[in-house]
């Protein structure tokens, strides 16, 4: 974190641990007071991709916190989260983590708009606001329990919004923010690598052509980590082409096996769960603080199933024995989360900006074509990201 953003941020968690009132977005600026509406998509249940409804009349994101920042979105990238809420996925721990302030009068999470990431200009700021100003370029990851960036605005916090990579465009920069911060938080905050202690690593990836995988490939070849990579045999050339050092094809046969012959390794993200934690760990050096790292966990899944208090209990448990059972072999088993983090995007800034992380965009739709954007997230097999233009073609303005 940057000095000055950290002391700004620091003075703030002082003073204003609390909001303000419901509505006090007028105290802050009066350029925007007037509006009140806005064009959005929406859903008002959750289910398959006919729930979307297009209107102009969605509610004006309001300024509740002094802390808080007024983005207009310019380009809104997809992530598979954003279908599985579409269905409903995590529904009982995002209300529960949901801002009462930011919730209709009906107390209900409808309309609901997606879209976790986003890059745009900043339109206005709280009066806490001090490390961004009316018209910055930022880019920030969003997090579940609000709402996305499927619409002209979103309100975020300053702490999860950072300045734009200026050598990208907004297109661009809305194909990382949530894979980018996802990958740091499990490699750098739960994985413990940093750009000190990466060198010559041994890091496995399961799962390197999507999101996620594309972006940690970058940051730790940066980093110079030794990176080996399982995905289909059609993406070889791909994520050989982000820096992958070695390809293990996953569609030719059980992939344990030509992993297992490969020197051990340091770290693994595991961005493909399933049956992965069977044999995975093995691959590790054992007595080292070498660590396993998986994305997938059931975590929501047991809250939406069991309530959040049983539902939280059951997912300590599992995670408390599994952590166990490995760290008598000698090995460390971690669950890594999505964590909103402008901080982290800062320090990926730089790295972006020197040329060492570049966005991988796969696809990109218009504002009008959401639905067909999320059609294709459905389908898998993603190379890279999603993104949906949201204001004038998602170019810089
Ligand atoms: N815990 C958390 O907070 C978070 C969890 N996640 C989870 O992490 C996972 C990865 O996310 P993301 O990168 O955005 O997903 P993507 O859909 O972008 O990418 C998944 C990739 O994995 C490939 N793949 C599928 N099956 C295998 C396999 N058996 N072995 C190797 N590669 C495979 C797919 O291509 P192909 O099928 O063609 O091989 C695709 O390229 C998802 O399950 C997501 O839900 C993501 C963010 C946050």
């Amino acid at each position: 974190m940057s000095s000055v953003r950290h002391l700004v941020y620091s003075r703030w968690l002082f003073h204003h641990a609390k909001p303000l009132s419901v509505n006090t977005s007028r105290l802050f600026s009066t350029t925007r007071s007037s509006m009140t509406i806005m064009p959005a998509w929406v859903i008002d249940k959750y289910g398959s991709n006919d729930v979307f409804r297009f209107t102009k009349n969605a509610s004006f994101p309001v300024i509740n916190y002094p802390n808080e920042v007024i983005v207009k979105v310019q380009a809104a990238g997809l992530n598979p989260l954003d279908v599985n809420m579409r269905s409903g996925y995590g529904a009982a721990t995002m209300s529960m983590k949901r801002d009462p302030l930011n919730i209709k009068q009906s107390g209900s999470e409808f309309p609901l708009i997606l879209g976790r990431d986003v890059s745009g200009v900043i339109m206005e700021c709280g009066l806490d606001v001090k490390y961004f100003r009316e018209r910055d370029e930022v880019w920030a990851a969003i997090p579940p329990w609000k709402q996305g960036s499927l619409a002209e605005f979103v309100v975020l916090s300053a702490n999860e919004v950072s300045h734009k990579p200026k050598s990208l465009s907004h297109t661009e920069a809305a194909a990382m923010p949530y894979v980018a911060t996802t990958a740091w938080s499990a490699l750098v905050n739960t994985g413990g690598l940093s750009k000190d202690n990466c060198a010559k690593k041994r890091i496995l990836i399961l799962g390197g052509s999507g999101g996620v995988g594309t972006f940690a490939i970058q940051m730790l070849k940066a980093w110079g980590a030794h990176v080996t990579v399982t995905c289909s045999q059609n993406a070889e050339r791909f994520v050989r082409g982000l820096g992958a050092d070695h390809v293990v094809d996953y569609t030719a046969g059980p992939v344990e096996e030509p992993l297992s012959a490969l020197e051990k390794f340091d770290l693994i993200l595991d961005n493909i769960g399933g049956d992965t934690e069977r044999w995975a760990l093995n691959l590790l050096k054992p007595w080292c603080g070498a660590k396993y790292v998986t994305l997938v966990t059931p975590f929501l899944q047991n809250t939406d199933r069991l309530g959040i208090a049983d539902g939280m209990m059951q997912t300590a448990a599992t995670v408390a024995t599994k952590a166990l059972k490995h760290l008598v072999k000698g090995v460390h088993y971690r669950w890594g989360f999505f964590a909103p983090s402008g901080p982290a995007l800062d320090e990926i800034r730089e790295l972006v900006d020197a040329g060492k992380i570049r966005p991988v965009v796969e696809e990109t739709f218009s504002f009008s074509e959401v639905p067909q954007a999320f059609e294709k997230v459905e389908k898998g097999h993603a190379r890279g990201k999603t993104v949906v233009q949201i204001s004038k073609g998602g170019e810089d303005v």
